[in-house]
């Protein structure tokens, strides 16, 4: 290209995003046939012409301009979106257009097919057969199966075998399990809360186990949670394990697990939860008692109205959660926050739970602008991870911003801020100087930043 042809496409660069400034959309339509490649340039001060009109309050050439298939999320050299320059010049109408969803992920996050890793808490050991939850027959054979194995649970805290830390010991933390002999007595107690949890997947018997089903075919494992009042000094004799002990920190201590267990105890540690919490009926206020192998909970009061029809009072709760990673405009920076309780220096992805009527995109979408000030166009759905603390189910998503100006809602955050991709792997993989703490792997929050670099990794 010779540098008399440069200057003459600069020229009509110039042209073009002056007849966007001034609003004129007969110029702008006659450019954009003439050239289509002119709609994402950029002249001497680095705006486009979304920008120029966007800042104008030029609303009929905003939407020609994205009919053309003009990139919004672009940023000048004060990583404004058009969208931020509306918002700021008051031109609320345009802000409302370009702030609407659509297409935007492949843009911003190519290579997102990426699979991402399996999240901590999720991995299911055990089929829960739960055609089995109302075979009386079945389950009464199974609690006193040699084989089965029951977990004890007090005060919703799992009885678990521990590492020693004095003496430098590195071993891993795991569940005691139980035999029914050891257990039968805590089995007769009222108060005793006992929940199927499933069979082990396994399909061929080892040499120890004899379990065997009236047919005489051999059947795996079945596994129990049992919940109990009693002394937790009195049950810790039962078990001839070595240091064993009930965690006091759920959030701290339950991460310390291998994955197969941890996946028993989130689904155990979120029925039992329940358990405690709704002894008495929703509904009537009358006692409620255990039915389905610990699966459902029903009023007492023939008379209740939530015995008629389905109720959710009746079954096991879990609460929906959005955590998701906001990604910049410009790609490659991310918004984390921080609450007061985290430890020091850690920032963490925000999250909030659904609300009733809600769908996880405008959960995100509602979550981001109440915590950060930051507004979201699209979300794309990641991976999800239970969360048994109590019963939340945490469905990672990454989502782009639209807006970049923070400001937090200082109830619940002290502190949100864009870090760049540079920062985030220096803090991930704990480089010289790194600007924050990265939530502990086991959290999705570390996995959605995680694959969040892995996309960024593929650029
Ligand atoms: N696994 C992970 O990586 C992470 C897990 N989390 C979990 O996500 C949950 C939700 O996040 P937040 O930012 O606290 O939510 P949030 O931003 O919605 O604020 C929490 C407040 O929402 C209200 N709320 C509404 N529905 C509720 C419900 N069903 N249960 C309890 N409170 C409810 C309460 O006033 C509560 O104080 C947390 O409780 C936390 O356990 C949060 C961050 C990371
Ligand atoms: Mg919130
Ligand atoms: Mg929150
Ligand atoms: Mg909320
Ligand atoms: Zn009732």
């Amino acid at each position: 290209m010779t540098s008399l042809q440069m200057s003459a496409k600069e020229e009509m660069v110039e042209k073009f995003l002056d007849a966007a400034a001034r609003g004129d959309v007969v110029q702008v339509t006659a450019h954009l046939a003439q050239m289509p490649s002119i709609v994402n340039q950029t002249g001497y001060s680095g705006w486009t012409a979304l920008m120029l009109a966007a800042r104008n309050g030029h609303y009929s050439v905003v939407e020609k301009l994205l009919s053309h298939g003009c990139d919004k999320y672009s940023v000048n050299s004060s990583s404004q979106t058009a969208y931020d320059i509306a918002k700021f010049w008051g031109h609320r109408h345009i802000s409302n257009l370009l702030g609407r969803t659509d297409e935007g992920c492949q843009r911003v996050l190519p290579g997102s097919e990426i699979i991402p890793q399996e999240n901590y808490f999720s991995r299911e050991m055990l089929d829960r057969l739960s055609g089995k939850r109302t075979d009386k027959t079945w389950l009464e054979a199974k609690h006193s199966d040699p084989d089965t194995v029951y977990l004890m649970f007090s005060k919703l805290s799992p009885m678990v075998s521990a590492p020693q830390e004095d003496n430098g010991a590195r071993g891993e933390t795991r569940l005691c399990r139980f035999r029914y002999e050891a257990v039968k007595d805590l089995l007769q107690k009222p108060a005793t809360v006992l929940i199927f949890l499933g069979v082990e997947r396994r399909k061929n018997p080892s040499s120890s186990s004899s379990s065997q089903n009236n047919g005489g075919t051999w059947e795996p494992p079945a596994w129990f949670a049992v919940g109990t009042d009693e002394d937790a000094v009195e049950l810790l004799k039962r078990c001839r394990e070595k240091n064993c002990c009930f965690p006091k920190s759920p959030n701290r201590d339950l991460l310390k697990l291998n994955e197969e267990e941890a996946g028993v105890v989130a689904q155990a540690r979120s029925v039992l939860c329940w358990h405690s919490r709704y002894s008495f009926c929703p509904t009537c206020g009358s006692s409620t008692g255990l039915e389905e192998a610990g699966y459902k909970r029903s009023c007492l009061n023939s008379e209740c109205r939530s015995l008629q029809g389905v109720h959710n009072t009746c079954y096991p709760r879990v609460d929906p959660v959005v955590i998701m990673l906001v990604v910049h405009p410009d790609g490659n920076q991310c918004l984390l926050g921080r609450k007061k309780i985290f430890p020091t220096g850690m920032f963490s992805c925000l999250a909030g739970f659904v609300e009733p009527g809600e769908s996880v995109e405008e959960a995100v979408r509602r979550e981001v602008e109440e915590e950060s000030g930051v507004k979201v166009g699209p979300v794309q759905y990641v991976s999800c991870q239970p969360w048994p603390m109590p019963s939340s189910l945490m469905m990672g998503c990454l989502a782009i911003a639209v807006s970049t100006d923070i400001s937090v809602d200082e109830s619940e955050i002290e502190e949100a801020r864009w870090f760049s991709r540079e920062q985030v792997i220096d803090s991930m993989f704990k480089g010289a100087r790194p600007a924050f703490s990265v939530p502990p792997r086991q959290t999705i929050a570390h996995q959605l930043i995680r694959h969040w670099i892995g996309i960024n990794a593929n650029l």
